[in-house]
């Protein structure tokens, strides 16, 4: 077969995941044409419309994804819930919604705050813009929309990121709504790591073809054919990472599975072992390779990012739009849900009169005994609490102040408006599934265990009520009832307005109410050691083993107020830099 040659084969890096963080990675180690770079990836390239037109962002594409079911969660009366992992060369950036946002600098600081000097937003702001271009709108759409940027906080890095010229024209309504919102900053350009507010937000389209811009396409595809150098081998998983013998624990490969025909292959590393296969299951490739449960074990905790809204429910455009798009490139099918996004902080959530609604919430949080809301995990690890601690004190300060958001308000087309909390309290748990066989099935088919424990700490479900709230208040303004009519909410239902109404609600209704938003992070995080982190923050290095790091969404050591892609490429980028540098 295709592959025969490879096995035995030995590499300078071997990188595990060919996903945003895997590709960007092997992209920039294979700079150098002296260092060889073997890619693993589960998944296969994709090239059908679903992967290229930016419509469908608007739905999932499931077929290139796997997709467990977390274990029942006690907090949601033992219901599970669909755990959304991309499989294909690109990763989450070919099924992703699209959007291309980063939070505000209050959210990275938080990450230099729990101990990783230069990983604050001075420190990941270069790596922002070296994996960035933007292009704007056209003059004209910019003045009519009032569209505005900073071009300052992009690049000329490969992927393309690009606000269409193509907006719904129910916005201008939202726009005017947001305008009149008390207290909603309103800042001129998105992703400059400014507080929370209304921007004009860029999707990750490629606008010199009006298609998704993907780490395929931007990292992958324009070097493939000139660097012998790289290599990218397609339906394979890695099962198993090999150490050398001996005391200490150096990293010599992987063990690998063919899904065609589940034959066994191992590929060896001079240098390290980089793991890039996302934050479910990087930290599962640990645990089935019995890496010490002192740091990855108890590290596991993935956060969860509710979304107490129902789906899109994938409205098919008529043959008009589609043959607009076909020749001109233009028109819906050129965008995806939109370029409006609004992010609250919790005071502006609860507005002037009852700001100290928020502080209530801050001083409450501290005063809680942490272990009664934690999963068992930390109640035998001083350092993961420890390291809890220092996420809380965090947090309650940002609860506290306007200085990074709470919630988002995606503001698409299509008529959907999900209420989201970007800050979770509650901690989940990735851990090996002891009774599938990781290496069984389709090539190592076997997923972890993901129990996210999603209102696990009662001021998640404070909070989620607030936003709730909240978005109701904004369908009812003024300037939306009389541009559009009274807006009817359909899901959870105006029936349901007492806190314990709603709650049981939500608790029950997994079609209403998801434990996560497909944005799994921290679940092999950058902390140091004695915080229970899981790598250093100066290469992310696993601790104590030599030879391996993580560079993808597992090392998040808070998640961000915002979706993650444009984090996880300029992580990524910066992970690049850190390795070529010896360290
Ligand atoms: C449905 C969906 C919608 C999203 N919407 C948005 C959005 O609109 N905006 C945004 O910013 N973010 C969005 N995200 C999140 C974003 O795409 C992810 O945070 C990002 O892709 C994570 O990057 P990663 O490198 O950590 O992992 P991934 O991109 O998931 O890459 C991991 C890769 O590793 C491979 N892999 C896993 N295990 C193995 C193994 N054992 N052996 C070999 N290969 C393996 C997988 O097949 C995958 O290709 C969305 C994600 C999903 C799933």
């Amino acid at each position: 077969s295709e592959h025969d040659d490879f096995d035995g084969s030995v590499y300078d890096y071997v990188v595990v995941g060919g996903g945003i963080s895997g590709l960007v990675v092997a992209n920039r180690l294979s700079e150098d044409r002296k260092t060889t770079v073997l890619v693993i990836e589960r998944g296969y390239f994709d090239d059908k419309p679903e992967a290229t037109v930016p419509w469908y962002a608007n739905g999932l594409d499931t077929s290139v994804m796997t997709r467990p079911e977390s274990a029942p969660n006690p907090e949601l009366n033992n219901t599970t819930s669909l755990v959304a992992v991309a499989a294909v060369v690109g990763g989450g950036s070919v099924v992703n919604g699209m959007g291309y946002s980063r939070g505000s600098k209050a959210d990275y600081d938080a990450w230099e705050e729990l101990g990783n000097p230069g990983w604050g937003w001075d420190g990941l702001l270069p790596y922002f813009r070296k994996s960035t271009t933007f292009t704007p709108p056209s003059p004209e759409v910019a003045s009519r929309w009032n569209i505005t940027w900073d071009p300052s906080v992009y690049g000329d890095g490969p992927l393309r990121t690009h606000i269409s010229d193509f907006q719904y024209p129910d916005l201008a309504v939202f726009w005017d709504a947001l305008r009149h919102q008390p207290g909603l900053d309103l800042p001129p350009g998105a992703n400059a790591g400014v507080g929370p507010g209304a921007f004009w937000s860029p999707l990750s389209i490629d606008a010199r073809t009006m298609t998704r811009a993907t780490a395929r396409s931007a990292y992958y595809d324009p070097v493939n054919a000139t660097r012998q150098n790289l290599r990218l081998v397609t339906g394979q998983t890695a099962t198993e990472i090999l150490f050398h013998p001996g005391k200490a624990l150096r990293t010599k490969g992987v063990r690998i599975v063919s899904r065609s025909d589940n034959t066994v292959r191992s590929v060896y590393a001079k240098k390290d072992v980089i793991l890039a296969a996302g934050a479910i299951q990087t930290p599962q490739l640990l645990q089935a390779s019995g890496i010490g449960p002192a740091s990855v074990l108890q590290a596991a905790g993935v956060k969860p990012f509710p979304n107490p809204d129902t789906i899109s429910t994938n409205a098919t455009y008529n043959a008009t739009v589609w043959a607009e798009y076909l020749a001109h490139r233009t028109g819906p099918i050129s965008t995806a849900n939109g370029n409006t996004v609004a992010y609250y902080s919790l005071p502006q959530l609860h507005g002037p009169s009852t700001a100290d609604a928020a502080a209530s919430i801050a001083t409450r949080l501290l005063a809680q005994n942490a272990t009664a809301h934690l999963p068992p995990l930390y109640h035998t690890s001083p350092t993961l609490l420890k390291g809890y601690l220092a996420q809380r004190a965090i947090l309650a300060n940002r609860f506290a102040s306007s200085t990074s958001a709470i919630t988002a308000g995606p503001i698409p087309g299509n008529g959907v408006s999900p209420a989201i909390l970007l800050k979770p309290l509650s901690r989940g748990t990735v851990t090996l599934n002891l009774t599938k066989n990781p290496l069984a099935g389709e090539g190592g088919g076997g997923l972890p265990t993901v129990q996210y424990h999603t209102l696990q700490n009662p001021l998640d479900g404070e909070n989620i009520l607030s936003i709730i709230r909240h978005a109701r208040t904004f369908w009812a303004s003024p300037e939306i009832v009389s541009a559009l009519h009274p807006v009817v909410e359909l899901s959870p239902g105006s029936a349901y307005q007492t806190d314990a109404d709603l709650l049981a609600k939500l608790r029950g209704d997994r079609g209403l109410f998801w434990p996560s938003l497909a944005h799994p992070s921290g679940t092999c995080a950058m902390m140091p050691e004695e915080m229970g982190g899981c790598v250093d923050a100066e290469g992310l290095r696993v601790y104590g083993v030599g030879g391996l790091r993580v560079v993808d969404a597992s090392v998040m050591p808070l998640i961000v107020g915002t979706a993650l892609q444009a984090t996880v490429y300029a992580v990524a980028e910066k992970a690049a830099d850190l390795i070529r540098g010896g360290r």
